[in-house]
């Protein structure tokens, strides 16, 4: 049987030289400029730039090929939008990748224009990147599987690949919360033997496909794994940090999305940027104390799957969470808001989730469980913000100062 990752060594080649070959064909002209005279240009353009700038336009023979191995092979699953960035930027980066959709016709559709239609329908995918929509197909046999399916689908589709898992790797890219289970978990739970880790950070799939820089943190206890990831992620676009805080991680991505329907709330009332401030700070504590609570390192919230993430999440009207709490903002029902976005807003289910865990296990969560108020008890915005601004004096960061020692001396 093959070795998980056997090929693992001998990709960072192809891959560079496959980045460099789609940089140099598309960008060229912009990395030169970039380039010359620029101190700050990444080591990586300039590197790609003296091997490959006598490559331009020249097309590749047997000869480019000699003494590289296979790529690393890879599915992605779930045919949306961030399943299908991903797969294009794996594909790009000379990776085998296939993306798994679910639609039989979606795929013939795909594999015909290579435009996602659905979901991204103005970007052009990698003429490499192959679709199927046979499950068996697309996993049996590949290095890595990725799941980008949301949260709510996310169990049912390991049930439907357990019998063709041998040696692949698994890696969630779901940013969400099944009832009182990480998607970690649920890997744990379905598949017990494999390699897993999970990928989270400021990725708005969008600007991903525009080429708009950006990097993500790969979290697993596996040192392999980590590194199969960042060779198989990792571009002049797209930097793949490590961690092996798994719970850390996965929860920055998941409880981001509570706070960025607050925050395109926020945004309907028009709020100030001090105010904007505070609500993404304080969310941030939240985060924090739920991770604790769950076995989460707090630093790794100040990483980029952390603080990166709900700042972008939070900041972009192209976060789908962000509009739907804009549209809640402006009057919208919750059903009007879901059918009106017609896209996946995990947040909505994170919600009630993290509102029954931290009032079961007594976490302090207050804004959690105002927009829970909001959302699902109809309580008038207005009120439930005055609430929260009269919540007593605590300590800006409990990890520096418990809350317990504010004010300890006077009472
Ligand atoms: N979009 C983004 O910018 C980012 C998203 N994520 C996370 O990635 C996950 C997926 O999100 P995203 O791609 O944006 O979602 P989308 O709403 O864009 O697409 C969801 C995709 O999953 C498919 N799907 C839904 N349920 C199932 C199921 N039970 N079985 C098989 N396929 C299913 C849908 O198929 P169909 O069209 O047939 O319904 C669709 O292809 C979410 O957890 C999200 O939080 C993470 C980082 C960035
Ligand atoms: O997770 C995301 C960006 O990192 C995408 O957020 P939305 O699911 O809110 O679009």
């Amino acid at each position: 049987m093959k070795k998980p990752l056997e090929n693992l060594n001998h990709l960072n080649l192809q891959n560079l030289k496959n980045e460099a070959l789609h940089l140099t064909e598309n960008f060229g002209d912009n990395l030169e400029i970039l380039h010359s005279g620029k101190e700050k240009a990444s080591k990586l353009v300039g590197e790609l730039l003296q091997n490959f700038k006598n490559r331009k336009n020249k097309p590749q023979t047997d000869d480019d090929n000699k003494g590289l191995t296979v790529p690393l092979t890879m599915t992605f699953l779930g045919g949306g939008s961030f399943g299908t960035a991903m797969a294009n930027l794996a594909s790009r980066n000379g990776c085998d990748a296939t993306l798994w959709v679910r639609d039989k016709r979606t795929v013939k559709a795909m594999q015909k224009t290579h435009i996602n239609k659905k979901y991204l329908p103005d970007f052009k995918l990698d003429k490499r990147l192959k679709f199927s929509h046979d499950l068996e197909e697309a996993v049996k046999g590949k290095d890595i599987i990725f799941v980008a399916i949301p949260s709510s689908g996310f169990r049912e589709i390991l049930q439907k690949i357990a019998p063709f898992i041998t040696s692949q790797v698994v890696i969630s890219l779901t940013k969400g919360k099944e009832t009182f289970a990480l998607m970690s978990e649920i890997i744990k739970e379905e598949l017990p033997n494999v390699a897993f880790g999970v990928m989270s950070g400021p990725n708005l799939a969008k600007e991903i496909m525009n080429n708009m820089p950006t990097a993500t943190v790969i979290a697993s206890e596996s040192e392999a794994v980590r590194h199969a990831v960042q060779v198989a992620l990792h571009g002049a676009f797209f930097r793949v940090f490590g961690s092996d805080d798994v719970v850390g991680v996965e929860l920055g991505g998941a409880l981001k999305n509570i706070y960025a329907i607050a925050m395109g709330m926020a945004g309907a009332y028009e709020v100030g940027d001090n105010t904007k401030a505070m609500i993404l700070t304080r969310a941030l504590a939240e985060m924090s104390r739920f991770g604790v609570h769950a076995g989460a390192n707090p630093l790794t919230f100040l990483g980029l799957s952390g603080v990166g993430d709900l700042y972008a999440t939070c900041a972009s009207p192209l976060s789908r969470n962000y509009q739907v709490g804009n549209m809640l903002g402006k009057g919208l029902s919750l059903e009007q808001a879901v059918k009106k976005l017609g896209q996946t807003a995990e947040g909505i289910n994170t919600i009630q989730q993290v509102h029954e865990k931290a009032s079961k296990d007594g976490i302090y969560m207050p804004i959690t469980h105002a927009l829970y108020d909001i959302i699902f008890n109809e309580q008038a915005p207005f009120g439930v913000a005055l609430d929260l601004m009269e919540k007593g004096f605590r300590s800006d960061v409990e990890f520096v100062m418990p809350h317990d020692k504010v004010n300890e001396d006077l009472k």
